[in-house]
């Protein structure tokens, strides 16, 4: 049974709690466990995992978050450092899945986030537990 960390970003607080009970249900489908841990926006996401992975407590991690397109180039700047920071995390050698959705609008985020609909958080989760096979596999 393996331990997974979920870090949400709380941006955008009723879309995540959709990811977030895909993901824990995921989990447990696979005979998981699971602990969450807050953190107020996508761009906090990388950093949180990288001081989590430092305890050795987690076997992979799940990242979850909503960025919404507003007026501003901020959005880019969310959206592409956060999963540069996740993916830097991959690179790194950790089992972790990137669910921070990136999107144009509130009902493009529902769609996505919805367990009965896209259930990215629950994807986010089922490659992280993929991952973490493949780590096992090569022995990373
Ligand atoms: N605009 C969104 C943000 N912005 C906040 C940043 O992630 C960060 O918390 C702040 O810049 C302080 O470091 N975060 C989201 O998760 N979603 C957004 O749409
Ligand atoms: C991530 C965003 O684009 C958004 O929350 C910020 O909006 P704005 O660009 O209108 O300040």
């Amino acid at each position: 049974m393996a331990r997974i960390l979920i870090v949400e970003a709380r941006f955008y607080a009723h879309l995540n709690d959709l990811l977030l009970e895909g993901a824990r249900a995921a989990i447990e489908a696979a005979g998981h466990r699971h602990e969450t841990i807050t953190v107020p926006g996508a761009l906090e996401v990388p950093g949180a995992v990288a001081l989590a992975a430092e305890t050795g407590r987690y076997d992979a991690f799940v990242a979850l978050g909503v960025v919404i397109r507003g007026e501003t180039y901020h959005f880019e700047l969310v959206a592409n450092e956060s999963a540069r920071g996740v993916m830097a995390l991959s690179l790194d050698g950790l089992a972790i899945g990137n669910g921070i959705l990136t999107v144009e609008n509130e009902a493009q985020a529902l769609a996505r986030a919805r367990p009965d609909d896209k259930d990215k958080g629950g994807d986010a989760a089922r490659a992280a537990i993929a991952m973490l096979g493949l780590k096992e596999r090569f022995g990373g």
